[in-house]
C-alpha cells in the first residue's frame, strides 16, 4: 500500500475505537465511506499505558477484510512479533523510533518477512533523529498524540514538524492521533497522505464519518 500510494490521500481507520465484539462489520463499514486501510494498534502496557490486541485477532482480521491490515506496535521489543504478525497476513508494520534499539535491522526484519516497515515518531521526538534510518523505512508514522489511547486532542505543533519531515523525504507520511474533519485538513497541507482516525470514524456511523473526514483532507490535498 504504502509504496504504490503515490500523491493519494489514503483512510485508515483505527479498530481501537471499534467495537472489538463486531469487528469485521466495523471496517466494512469505514470501507464503505472509502476507508483504504485499516490500522491496528498493539499496546503492551509497558511502552504505553495500554493494553490491547495481538497477533490471533490480526489473523481473525486478515480474514475477515480485502482492506491491508497496518499494525502499529506500541512496544518494547518489537522484534519479538514480527514474525507472527507476518504470519496472519498484515501488509504494513511500524515501530516506535524511540522503543526499537536497533532501528535499522527491525526495519529490515519486517521487509524480510514480508511486509513494508513504517518508522513511529512520538509527539516530543524531532524528526532529523530518522536521517539515518529513513532510507530503510517504507514509510513514516507521526503521532499527533501522546500514544496509548483513543480520543485524545490533536497536538497543534504536529502540522509544523510534518513539513520538517516531507522536507527530509518523499517517503509516505501517516498521521495518528486526533485526526477530524478539522484537523486533517491542516495535517495534509503540511504533506501527510494517511489518516488515521478513530474517535471521529467510530463516534457516529462510520461510512459517514470517514466520507467527511477523507471528503475534508482530499480539498486541502488539492490546494497543496
Ligand atoms: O495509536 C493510537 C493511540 O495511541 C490510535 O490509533 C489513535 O489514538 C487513534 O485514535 P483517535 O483518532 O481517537 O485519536
Amino acid at each position: 500500500m504504502f509504496r504504490e500510494l503515490g500523491e493519494r490521500i489514503v483512510g485508515a481507520p483505527s479498530i481501537l475505537s471499534a467495537d472489538f465484539a463486531h469487528l469485521a462489520e466495523e471496517v466494512e463499514r469505514t470501507k464503505a465511506g472509502g476507508a483504504e486501510l485499516v490500522h491496528f494498534d498493539v499496546m503492551d502496557n509497558h511502552f504505553v499505558p495500554n493494553l490491547t490486541i495481538g497477533p490471533p485477532v490480526a489473523a481473525s482480521l486478515v480474514r475477515a477484510t480485502d482492506l491491508p491490515v497496518d499494525v502499529h506496535l506500541m512496544m518494547d521489543n518489537p522484534d519479538n512479533l514480527i514474525p507472527a504478525f507476518a504470519e496472519a497476513g498484515v501488509a504494513s508494520i511500524s515501530v516506535h523510533q524511540e522503543a526499537a534499539v536497533h532501528l535499522h535491522r527491525t526495519l529490515t526484519r519486517i521487509q524480510e518477512a514480508g511486509c513494508e516497515a513504517g518508522i513511529v515518531l512520538n509527539p516530543a521526538t524531532p524528526p532529523e533523529t530518522l536521517e539515518w534510518a529513513l532510507p530503510a523505512a517504507d514509510f513514516v508514522l507521526v503521532m499527533s498524540v501522546n500514544p496509548g489511547f483513543g480520543g485524545q486532542s490533536f497536538i497543534p505543533e504536529t502540522p509544523e514538524k510534518i513539513r520538517r519531515l516531507r522536507e527530509m523525504t518523499d517517503k509516505p507520511i501517516e498521521v495518528d492521533g486526533g485526526i477530524t474533519a478539522e484537523t486533517a485538513p491542516l495535517v495534509v497541507e503540511a504533506g501527510a497522505q494517511v489518516l488515521v482516525a478513530g474517535s471521529a470514524v467510530f463516534k457516529g456511523e462510520p461510512a459517514e464519518e470517514m466520507r467527511r473526514i477523507l471528503d475534508a483532507a482530499r480539498s486541502a490535498g488539492r490546494s497543496r
